[in-house]
């Protein structure tokens, strides 16, 4: 193998719609962390080829097209476009996050794939702007993705700016197996012209504090998505009725909830028992990286 990188959920602790450009994109301000699960991209030698192929694997590998579209052959053929080589390669992806979910599985993917290709076949001149340019065309979510470490995103998403002292979040994912279309849930917004995050403290002590700060803010996508699907509030509330859960909210534009807790073990406690009630659902116990 010539090299593999990770592609690790993201998740939008809180997500507010603050408006509207031209072009119909919402801006958004959203506080935004990344999990220990998530997908794979692996690069294997494969001499006679000009361009990649792409093989998916994984329990989420059904169902997903390899074909051209695909966000890794995507992202594979806009760093060819920025001068970097893609000749001889064949690329794998191990599919572990459920598609169209609100995780970012499509975005994380194009992320670690331009990743990849930059350690094995770095671009001539690879500015930091040539590389958000062409994130950012790639997708609203594939910068943050590019980062992938606690940071809270503006503009259309690809305005990223990290932060310190943020502590690691012991979390359980919820999916109840249905795949959302994200333009039919901005689709669905009342109101695009929200206040933007609340000012943040210099640093969030344990979940327990940023769960305590996050209580006033939102997820402005949630209300439009759980009327479409309102199994989204069924997860919403196996969460609730766990022991321990601090805060259960949905991600993105769904339908994946979150539920943070204060140690791994009441998580893991919790995620037994939504599985239990609810076998045919996503279920898994994970934690989001500090900082
Ligand atoms: C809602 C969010 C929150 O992080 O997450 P997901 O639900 O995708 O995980 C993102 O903004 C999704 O970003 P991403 O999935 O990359 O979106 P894109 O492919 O660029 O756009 C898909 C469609 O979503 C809508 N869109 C996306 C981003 C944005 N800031 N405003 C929008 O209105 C547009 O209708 C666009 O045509
Ligand atoms: N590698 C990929 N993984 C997931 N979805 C992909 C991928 N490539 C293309 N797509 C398409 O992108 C759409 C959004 O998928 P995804 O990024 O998983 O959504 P979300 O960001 O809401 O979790 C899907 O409908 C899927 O068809």
């Amino acid at each position: 193998m010539l090299g593999s990188a990770f592609a690790p959920a993201k998740i939008n602790l809180a997500l507010h719609i603050t408006g509207r450009r031209a072009d119909g994109y919402h801006r958004l301000d959203s506080l935004v962390v990344f999990a220990a699960i998530g997908d794979t991209i692996e690069a294997i030698a494969a001499p006679d080829t000009t361009e990649p192929t792409l093989d998916i694997v994984g329990p989420f590998a059904a169902g997903l097209d390899s074909g051209s579209d695909n966000l890794v052959l995507r992202a594979a053929r806009a760093h060819a476009a920025a001068g970097g080589r893609i000749d001889g390669l064949a690329l794998r992806l191990i599919k572990r996050l459920p598609v169209a979910s609100g995780i970012g599985g499509g975005s994380a993917d194009a992320a670690a794939t331009l990743r990849l290709l930059d350690t094995i076949a770095p671009l001539p001149s690879a500015g930091a702007d040539t590389r958000l340019a062409m994130a950012t065309r790639l997708g609203a979510d594939v910068p943050m993705c590019l980062r992938s470490t606690p940071l809270r995103a503006t503009g259309i998403g690809e305005r990223i700016e990290p932060l310190r002292h943020f502590p690691t979040l012991p979390m359980v994912l919820v999916n109840p197996g249905v795949a959302v279309s994200t333009p039919s849930v901005f689709k669905r917004l009342e109101h695009a012209d929200n206040l933007p995050l609340p000012e943040f403290p210099l640093a969030f002590a344990d979940a327990a504090a940023l769960a305590e700060w996050l209580i006033q803010t939102r997820n402005d996508l949630e209300a439009g998505a759980v009327g479409a699907l309102p199994v989204i509030a069924d997860a919403l509330a196996a969460l609730n009725a766990t022991t321990g859960c601090l805060l259960a909210r949905m991600s993105g534009s769904g339908a994946t909830v979150f539920g943070l807790f204060a140690d791994a073990t009441m998580a893991k406690l919790a995620a037994e028992r939504i599985a239990a009630q609810h076998p045919e659902w996503w279920v898994v116990a994970t934690t989001a990286e500090g900082a």
